[in-house]
């Protein structure tokens, strides 16, 4: 595979050098060697600002290149040897090296390989005049974008600096991807120190490094996808795609084909082929969240690509060789479905290899702290120190049965770090039905209040809340400062008669 690219980008450059167009008179003086200042009027740069190292000990092409990369809108360093080379990347934030493969002292490739060292993440291009298989394999063993044949022309030269522009590119635009992505995931700490906690972290452990098939349990909402993600990340499989699929968000028509994918002309609409979810997972992870929703004829399908790793586009007759891990995960009863008939007892077998049951967040209550603290820094640049929640606060939270479990945790922590300005969060910026619940339970005290003490309760609160300041106290219950004055006085005389 490595030869037949060397082969194809040989036998792409093998060409005339003489034929080079003369350099035009340069606008501007021509650059130093082993400088990298840029001539006295260069072209605008491209917006990406490619800075490219040239190394070669021909003083014509440094003089050359030195002129030429420039006006293709290019910044540029000159070296004449390997060791200059070195010594500017170690200064220097080179994007892209161009160098020769036989230089006295240092050879191209031992310039890449240090210039990995340096900054891994950047583009190599080999030149040569004595091309052989095996420094065309070499080459491209330390990842070199390139090998270009001396000569070669200049177009060649910026039709190759162009392609290599272009995959800058797109690395960066992965990289935003997935800064956006996991932005939107959250990060994957698995929080929890309830002991019920430890033991899925074991269990993680003991079954992410084997390709068993897992079945993850638990109520909607409990991090079912987070502990798939933490199977996927400590698996072997750690550096390929994690691609997740909830079954039940998808329309029965839909699913089988973004599942296996479909060629054109598959179904109406199907205008081209589509790769599906298990070709885009291969060598990954796929995870399949809800797989108790998937349709009966998908099930079937599902069952069949788990035992022979062959999927079939839909509408195709040829089958495709899959290489991917399965993870899955339910909040149904799928013992139940199956005696109901709605999930196929062989499916569940094959995917339950290894299971594992994920408890509800009201059973670890004692883990609800250093969970809000975990979601609340999701959000806040200033949450990182000092008291997050008022004792109230948490209180009311610990007292919540959470059906929804982390996510409805989750979106009432959201709700409330918009509404409050300034840490920690009170119980009033959490969502109205927790100030509704708080009014109910004071109102089911078993013992009978009359409409004062029930005033007096709230004014409490409320001093609890905004730790002792009465302005506030007065705002939030809607009275002067006065009439909360008078009604303080009132209290504490009461209970000094009393
Ligand atoms: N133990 C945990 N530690 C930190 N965050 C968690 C934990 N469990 C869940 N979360 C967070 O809660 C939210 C919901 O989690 P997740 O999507 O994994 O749940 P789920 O069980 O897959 O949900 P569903 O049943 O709806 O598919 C996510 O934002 C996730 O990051």
């Amino acid at each position: 595979m490595l030869a037949a690219k060397a082969r194809i980008a040989a036998a792409n450059l093998n060409c005339d050098c003489q034929s080079l167009p003369s350099p035009k008179k340069s606008p501007h003086p021509r650059m130093k060697v082993g400088s990298s200042k840029m001539p006295s009027k260069p072209k605008q740069p491209k917006a990406d600002g490619m800075h490219i190292l040239f190394a070669d000990d021909e003083p014509q092409l440094q003089k050359l290149m030195g002129t030429e990369l420039p006006r293709m809108g290019y910044r540029v360093t000159v070296c004449p040897d390997g060791p200059t080379a070195v010594d500017v990347l170690s200064k220097e934030p080179i994007d892209c090296l161009l160098v020769d493969l036989d230089m006295p002292g240092m050879s191209g490739i031992e310039v890449i390989a240090r210039a990995r060292e340096i900054r891994p993440e950047i583009e190599a291009v080999i030149m040569t005049g004595n091309p052989s298989q095996e420094t065309a394999i070499e080459a491209l063993r330390h990842g070199t974008f390139d090998y270009l044949m001396k000569p070669c022309r200049l177009a060649e030269i910026s039709a190759l600096m162009g392609r290599v522009s272009e995959r800058r590119e797109w690395n960066r635009l992965v990289a935003a991807l997935r800064h956006r992505l996991q932005r939107a995931e959250g990060d994957s700490d698995l929080i929890g120190e309830n002991q019920s906690m430890h033991a899925v972290r074991k269990l993680i452990a003991k079954v992410a490094p084997t390709e068993s098939t897992v079945l993850i349990r638990g109520e909607t909402g409990c991090g079912k996808e987070l502990v798939a993600r933490a199977i996927a990340d400590e698996s072997l499989r750690s550096e390929q795609p994690f691609v997740a699929i909830n079954c039940g968000a998808l329309p029965e028509t839909l699913i089988e084909s973004e599942l296996f994918g479909h060629v054109k002309g598959a179904f109406t609409g199907a205008d081209s082929g589509r790769m599906g979810l298990f070709e885009v997972a291969s060598g990954g992870t796929l995870f399949l969240d809800e797989v108790g929703e998937l349709p009966l004829a998908v099930q079937a399908k599902l069952l069949r690509v788990l035992e022979t790793g062959d999927i079939r586009r839909l509408g195709d007759n040829q089958s495709i060789k899959v290489d991917v891990r399965v993870v899955c995960a339910t909040h149904r009863d799928l013992e139940k479905m199956v005696t109901e008939g709605t999930f196929r007892e062989d499916l569940m077998f094959r995917i339950n290899t290894f299971e594992l049951r994920l408890p509800a967040l009201r059973d670890r209550i004692d883990d609800l702290p250093a969970l809000a603290e975990h979601l609340l820094r999701r959000h806040r640049a200033d949450g990182t120190s000092g008291q997050l929640f008022t004792e109230a606060a948490m209180a009311e939270l610990q007292s919540h049965q959470w059906p929804g479990n982390v996510r409805e945790l989750a979106n009432v922590i959201e709700h409330a770090s918009v509404l409050c300005d300034a840490l920690p969060i009170d119980v009033e910026h959490l969502p109205q039905h927790f100030a509704r619940r708080q009014l109910r339970a004071d109102l089911a005290d078993t013992a009978p209040m009359t409409m004062r003490e029930i005033e007096l309760r709230a004014i409490e609160r409320a001093m609890t809340r905004h730790n002792g300041n009465k302005k506030a106290v007065a705002e939030e219950l809607g009275m002067s400062l006065k009439t909360l004055y008078n009604k303080l006085n009132a209290a504490s005389e009461a209970s000094e008669a009393a």
